[in-house]
């Protein structure tokens, strides 16, 4: 292929990527893959700067912006970093920046390298006024209202010595434990899983709606403070203001006297980056002066003064020994490697998921092969490939099993999906202990002192085939019962196996005790809990609130025809074809007969609102015209949850009138006569602390 001709298909496939990456929130290729074409193009155009394509991915920062948000500018560019894999290339940069200083003193910050979404946040005599993404690096989204989600994002902050005008910008990101809560809870109503928190974090932040933006638990680490007035005099003293002003910083940057330190620093947290709170790729190694900064200055992409060192993917080889297979809740049936032990990244991997028939296709991996096992964020690792070069005639295909390994019932595929499924939903042992655990959680019914194998107990003892049965549960029944599991064998950092502890599970006075109370309690869980508990596909806590709003009660709601189901808001097709069909289910009528007759909740009261804070305990309100961040409900339902009471009208009672956009002037003109105290919208938010 001729120069011209390689640099067009790598443009195009370039392009094509980060696309797919900061306009989908999808890796169609892993970053290593995608920097080293990157860095061919580069050296190819550098070659052939004549055969340069106009929409080259070399010459642009990234992403660029798009239709669904307001766009706006960036008071200073947003740029990229200049990137490497090797540590010959940080010693070339050192000695760059030496040349540039001409000899002066330099000390550098090394930083994590968050892997998230680049954000900037404005504020204006100390409110936040603005949130946006990069872009493409001169104009981003404004996001503003996604990112007042973020708990650690001050709304407001008051301090003597800060400017009127100031940006701070951070790496927003999806914390791991919040991925796998959301991953768990997806393959609980059997959604499809999130690939993983990088892009899953800027998926969420480009949602439309900021209140599916805030049930993700999204974070911010800051790393850089912008302003026109100059407040510091290095990086190091913005690091250290930024966290006393309250500022999330991650207080993993240390100061590193020259090059060597650097490499120190990296070598430290090579494995102990996996400890932290959420993925990161790499280190950022920024000059820490502002001045020599400047005298360093700016490519068009990226600041001469930073370079970020990127780790590669910590892989190990191992062989697969086997492949059991687990049914889910759902009845979907995920494949799991058994692999030969191994070290990766300081733990000793034993297990990886193949995710389904398709992934095993894909890596056209058999039994015995010698496979890659990589480590990303994610807590179970990944098969990423087999070593072909080691393959030997012993090697045995994956026979993927037609029949449920627990119930033997035929497993089928439904259209467009990767799973194989276990139809027999009520009877196939994991799938009716997978039920119950579903039902007993603290978001359905919150039995959970039923949890940690007692049900396995139960069920095993033929005391309970459905969660109704929980209901005819008794004293005499349970008191006394008793098993001992045997326990999984533990297995040492150079794979020798130990047998683990055995477990036994015990039904004292005390916790029989518990668990007739805490199913008596259950009775009084509200309807959207008891939606939630009876674990129809796709019916998340979610879908269950919004099902309860609409409905009110399970009469309407059993007898609703498809059509409405499906106009409910956020109530797509899909999940309205799930619901429509669970319910015409004879059996699944019985079950909620039982329920119902036990005494559970099937009617929906007042909305009672979870409490937040007592920040507005004592205080009453009463608002005015619309807002850009609640609708009317989300505003009182705010008020009540923290601790506020809302009153009908302008009286001598009133402490706050909340004055929207188009507000009423007769509310307002009263208000003023009676003194009462108005606050705009972003003054209410920042009340709520
Ligand atoms: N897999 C794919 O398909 C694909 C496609 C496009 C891009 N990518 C990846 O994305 C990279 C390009 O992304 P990029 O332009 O965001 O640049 P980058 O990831 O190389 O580095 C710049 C970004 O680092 C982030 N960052 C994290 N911690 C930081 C810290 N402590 N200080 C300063 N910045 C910090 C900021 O968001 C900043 O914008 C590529 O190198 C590639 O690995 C992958
Ligand atoms: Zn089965």
């Amino acid at each position: 292929m001729s120069p011209q001709d390689r640099i067009q298909e790598l443009t195009a496939q370039l392009n094509y990527y980060n696309d797919q990456y900061y306009q989908h929130s999808q890796s169609v290729i892993d970053d290593f893959t995608f920097d080293k074409l990157l860095a061919e193009l580069q050296s190819l155009e550098k070659q052939y700067p004549e055969f340069t394509l106009p929409d080259s991915p070399t010459l642009r920062v990234g992403g660029t912006i798009s239709k669904e948000f307001p766009t706006v500018y960036h008071r200073f560019p947003m740029l990229s970093l200049g990137n490497t894999y090797s540590e010959a290339d940080l010693t070339e940069f050192d000695a760059r920046v030496r040349k540039g200083l001409n000899g002066e003193v330099y000390e550098y910050i090394c930083e994590q390298k968050f892997d998230g979404v680049a954000l900037s946040m404005t504020y204006e005599n100390g409110l936040l006024v603005q949130g946006a993404t990069r872009g493409d690096g001169v104009r981003g989204d404004d996001i503003t209202n996604n990112i007042r989600t973020i708990r650690t994002v001050p709304l407001r902050i008051s301090a003597e010595s800060l400017p009127a005008l100031f940006e701070v910008r951070g790496e927003g990101f999806l914390p791991l434990a919040e991925f796998e809560r959301i991953n768990k809870e997806r393959e609980d109503i059997g959604e499809p899983l999130l690939a993983n928190p990088r892009n899953a974090a800027s998926g969420t932040f480009k949602q439309q709606d900021s209140a599916a933006v805030a049930k993700r638990r999204l974070d911010c680490y800051l790393y850089s403070f912008l302003s026109d007035e100059s407040v510091f005099s290095t990086h190091e003293e913005s690091l250290m203001q930024m966290a006393k002003w309250g500022f999330n910083v991650s207080p993993t940057w240390e100061k590193c006297a020259d090059i060597d330190a650097v490499m120190a620093y990296i070598a430290k947290w090579e494995t102990k980056r996996f400890s932290l709170p959420l993925n990161t790729d790499g280190i950022v190694i920024k000059v820490n002066r502002y001045d020599q900064q400047r005298e360093l200055g700016y490519t068009a992409k990226s600041p001469r003064w930073a370079i970020a060192y990127k780790y590669k993917t910590v892989a190990a080889t191992t062989t697969l020994n086997s492949v059991s297979y687990q049914v889910g809740r759902t009845g979907a049936v995920t494949p799991v490697a058994h692999l030969t032990p191994v070290l990766l990244a300081g733990t000793v991997v034993k297990r990886a998921s193949l995710h389904n028939a398709n992934e095993i296709a894909r890596l056209g991996i058999m039994l015995g092969d010698t496979v890659f096992v990589e480590k990303g964020g994610e807590i179970i690792p990944k098969i990423t490939g087999v070593d072909l070069e080691q393959r030997t005639d012993a090697v045995q295909p994956i026979a993927y099993p037609t029949h449920c390994p627990a119930c033997g019932t035929e497993l089928v595929r439904r259209e467009k999906e990767a799973h194989f499924y276990c139809t027999n939903e009520k009877h196939c042992p994991p799938q009716r202990q997978a039920r119950f655990e579903h039902f007993i959680q603290r978001r359905a019914m919150n039995i959970e002192s039923l949890g940690e194998g007692k049900i396995e107990l139960l069920i095993d003892r033929g005391l309970v085939d459905s969660p109704a049965d929980l209901y005819e549960l008794t004293n005499e029944k349970l008191l006394g019962l008793q098993k001992t599991y045997p326990a999984a064998p533990v297995v040492h950092e150079d794979g020798a196996e130990e047998p683990g502890k055995t477990r036994t599970v015990k039904f004292g006075q005390k916790t029989v005790n518990n668990i007739l109370s805490a199913i008596e309690r259950s009775k009084a869980q509200s309807f959207a809990n008891v939606l939630f508990a009876l674990g129809i596909r796709y019916v998340g806590t979610t879908t269950a609130d919004r099902l309860v709003d609409y409905f009110g009660s399970i009469d309407a709601l059993m007898a609703a025809p498809l059509d409405t189901l499906s106009g409910v808001p956020d109530v797509g097709p899909r999940i309205a074809e799930s619901a429509y069909l669970w319910f015409q289910d004879e059996e699944n009528k019985r079950y909620i007969d039982r329920l119902r007759a036990a005494g559970l909740t099937f009617i929906s009261e007042k909305k009672e609102v979870a409490q937040e804070s007592e920040s507005l305990v004592g205080k009453t309100f009463l608002y005015t015209g619309t807002f850009a961040n609640f609708s009317r409900e989300a505003l009182e339902e705010r008020i009540a949850a923290n601790g506020g009471r809302l009153l009908s009208g302008v009286s001598k009672k009133l402490n706050y009138l909340i004055v929207g956009e188009n507000a009423g002037p007769s509310k307002v003109q009263k208000a003023q006569q009676l003194n009462v105290t108005q606050l705009s919208e972003d003054e209410f938010i920042a009340m709520l602390g």
